[in-house]
This record gives C-alpha cells, sequence and structure tokens, in this order.
C-alpha cells in the first residue's frame, strides 16, 4: 500500500498544499511548530477518519475558514483508489472514487502511528492499553471497529439507564435493562473474542522482534487481562455466557454505583519483561523498546494477513531511540512506506540514502529539499 499523492485544503496550517511523497522513506523536517506533525496527522485522518490529537474536527480546519478537505491517492492492491475526506465542524463525509462511501470501507486500509504520546501504552492507565486495543490491535481486523463503537454505544445507553433506575427517574423497569444487558454480552463477548484472536498471532511476532531487537537480553511477555474469568482458548459463544452469568451477579452493584463495572472497557494488557511487570519497573528506555516491538508487530502481521504493508507514520519518535534501535526500525521498514517528522535530521541522510526524500516545512508550506 503507498501513498501516491496529497492534497490539503485548509487542514490546520495548511491553506493550499499539494505533494507527492517518495514510495519508501518521507524525512519531514523543519523548526518547531511549522507543520511537521499536521501533515502526519493528515495522512493518518485519511485511513482512520478522525485525528490521533484532536478532540474535535473542528480543531483540525484552518482557523479562518468552516470546511478543510484532505484528498489522497493511495495504490492499494494495483489499484488507484482517490479517497477525500470533506470535514465541517459537525459534519464530514468520506468519498472514495467520487461515491460517497460509509467509513467502514477505510478498515481495508493500514496505517500504523508511532507517536510521543504512545509511551503511555506501557507507563500509563489500563485506559491507555485499551486505546492500544482498540486503535492499533483492532484494526488488525476489518470489522473490530463497527463492533467496537456498538458495543460503546449499548455501553453508554446502559450507565444512563442504571442512573434513572438508581434514582427512580424512570418508569422503565429492570426489563429494560435486560434488552440492554442481552446487547452488552452479545458486543462484548465479540470485542473480547476478536481482541483475543488478534493478539494470539500479534504476540509471538512482538516477543520474537523484542527478542531480536535487545539482542537475547529481554524476553516480553504481553497478556490480556479480562474483567471477566476466561480461561484460554474460549469460543465467542463460552464468553458470551460467562458475561452473561457473572454480568447477572453484578447488576445489583452496578445499579447501585450506575457504572457497569464488566466487560471489554475494564480489560487490561499486562506487559512485563523476564517476568517484572513493565509498567512499574521498566526504564524509558525499556518501555521505549517495547512500545517499538510492539508497532513493528502491527506492521508484520498486517503483512502476514493482508499480503501488503501498511503505511507507517513516525513522529517525532526516531531519534529518540538509541543507535542501534534506530538502526533496528529503519532496517525493518525497507518495504515500508514511512513518514518521518523530526526537527533534527540527526544525518539519518547519510544512512538511508537512495531510500527517500527529505522534505522541508515552513510555516505550512511544503517544499521537497533533496532525494536521499
Ligand atoms: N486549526 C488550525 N489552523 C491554523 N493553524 C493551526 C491550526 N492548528 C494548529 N495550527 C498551527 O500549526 C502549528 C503546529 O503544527 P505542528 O503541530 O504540525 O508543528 P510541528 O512542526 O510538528 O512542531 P514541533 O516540532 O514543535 O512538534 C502551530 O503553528 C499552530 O499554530
Amino acid at each position: 500500500m503507498r501513498v501516491i499523492n496529497v492534497t490539503l485544503k485548509n487542514f490546520r496550517n495548511y491553506q493550499e498544499e499539494s505533494f507527492q511523497p517518495h514510495q519508501a522513506i518521507n524525512i519531514i523536517t523543519g523548526s518547531n511548530a511549522q507543520g511537521k506533525t499536521n501533515l502526519l496527522e493528515s495522512i493518518y485522518y485519511t485511513f482512520r477518519g478522525r485525528s490521533f490529537r484532536a478532540e474535535r474536527d473542528k480543531d483540525i480546519i484552518h482557523w479562518q475558514n468552516d470546511t478543510t478537505t484532505i484528498r489522497t491517492g493511495v495504490l492499494l492492491n494495483s489499484r488507484n483508489v482517490d479517497i477525500k475526506w470533506k470535514i465541517k465542524e459537525n459534519n464530514k463525509k468520506l468519498i472514495i472514487n467520487g461515491i460517497d462511501t460509509p467509513r467502514a470501507e477505510l478498515d481495508h486500509f493500514g496505517v500504523v502511528l508511532f507517536c510521543p504520546e504512545d509511551l503511555y501504552l506501557v507507563k500509563g492507565s489500563p485506559q491507555e492499553r485499551r486505546k492500544f486495543l482498540d486503535n492499533d490491535v483492532g484494526s488488525l481486523n476489518p470489522g473490530y471497529s463497527k463492533t467496537w463503537r456498538q458495543y460503546a454505544r449499548v455501553l453508554t445507553q446502559r450507565n444512563t439507564l442504571l442512573k434513572e433506575i438508581r434514582d427512580k427517574r424512570t418508569s422503565q423497569t429492570q426489563d429494560m435493562l435486560e434488552v440492554w444487558d442481552e446487547q452488552l454480552y452479545r458486543h462484548g463477548a465479540r470485542v473480547i473474542y476478536l481482541r483475543l484472536q488478534i493478539l494470539k498471532k500479534l504476540i509471538p511476532i512482538a516477543r520474537s522482534i523484542h527478542h531480536k531487537i535487545t539482542e537475547g537480553a529481554e524476553e516480553l511477555q504481553a497478556k490480556y487481562l479480562s474483567s471477566l474469568a476466561l480461561e484460554p482458548g474460549l469460543t465467542e459463544e463460552q464468553i458470551y455466557q460467562i458475561f452473561f452469568k457473572t454480568g447477572q451477579k453484578m447488576r445489583p452493584t452496578e445499579i447501585q454505583r450506575c457504572q457497569t463495572m464488566l466487560g471489554p472497557h475494564r480489560d487490561d494488557l499486562s506487559l512485563s519483561l523476564n517476568g517484572i511487570e513493565a509498567r512499574s519497573f521498566g526504564s524509558q528506555g525499556q518501555q521505549r523498546t517495547v512500545t517499538l516491538s510492539l508497532k513493528l508487530s502491527q506492521l508484520e502481521l498486517w503483512y502476514r494477513e493482508f499480503g501488503d504493508y501498511p503505511i507507517l507514520l513516525l513522529d517525532d519518535v526516531l531519534f529518540e531511540l538509541d543507535h542501534s534501535r534506530q538502526s533496528m526500525l529503519l532496517d525493518k521498514i525497507n518495504k515500508v512506506q514511512t513518514f518521518i517528522t523530526t526537527s533534527f535530521t540527526g544525518g539519518i541522510e547519510n544512512t538511508i540514502k537512495g531510500a527517500g526524500l527529505l522534505w522541508q516545512v515552513n510555516a505550512g508550506n511544503l517544499t521537497a529539499k533533496e532525494e536521499l
């Protein structure tokens, strides 16, 4: 998969910009606050239909305008695809090859992002790891995002109903709750099942990459921690049955607390190095390496599943890695179209000679600086 061209109109500080990236490595350089990350954000938005850092779509629209468009030409399985997003404050439209298209069509386009905030995946709260499960792990199964959205909708509605029942503000009885429970258990079991299926393939790849990066010094262990008591190897139906039984017992407490206490929104991923929890005991460098192994394993698994590599976006992270990790990363991505932002190239131009293009961003204007 490859981005052939990008045209931005009123996207962040880009009023009108168009460029044809290199098929391999694109290094986007420039001083602080010029628009390097904005550029990566536009590529990420193309494939995910949302930003990785803006809470609201309004924030990505140029301040003096009310609409932004991102138009991206992509080569996917030898087919040219024209993806266009037209985004207003409260309304966005996806047009693929000139036709209005549902967002789910994008599940077939792969993008992996590695940015400084990803370090929280190891050292942050369980919520950060759930973000990883939903955005990164989930993207490896077309269909996951739809299931997750269905679950999230049911969860919100159920929590509202729990509160209304507790406050006796509703004539709806617990029968109504049963309707939501059924949907919660069904969608929730599917979310957990899909997560487990993907992790079963992803974790061994991450372990092997981590072993290689650390030259055998560290063994990475990753384990899904569920709020339900789950044995390994369960079917989706078995997970549903367990969710149903445990959920029913938990109901009185849930009404009291107005909260759904069990389900994938309460789950976590445990990450350890040589048997020691990476979150509390890993050094910054070790935590960064775990994140790197997990990101690289996504590239690899995407390739195994779909026969092609996704697009890789590295936002300000390459130069935070030590020299051997940088080399390992550059070595792994030689078949992957990559966009790297940095305000300091650190001589990388010499390492990747012949395999890319150096770009310069200045106040929302992008120019190709030199062929590497
Ligand atoms: N909606 C918007 N409209 C216009 N300009 C915006 C908008 N949102 C952000 N900007 C501008 O974009 C610039 C920041 O761009 P970006 O985050 O891409 O910087 P960067 O080049 O990656 O910087 P750094 O090296 O510091 O990370 C800032 O100057 C900011 O004022």
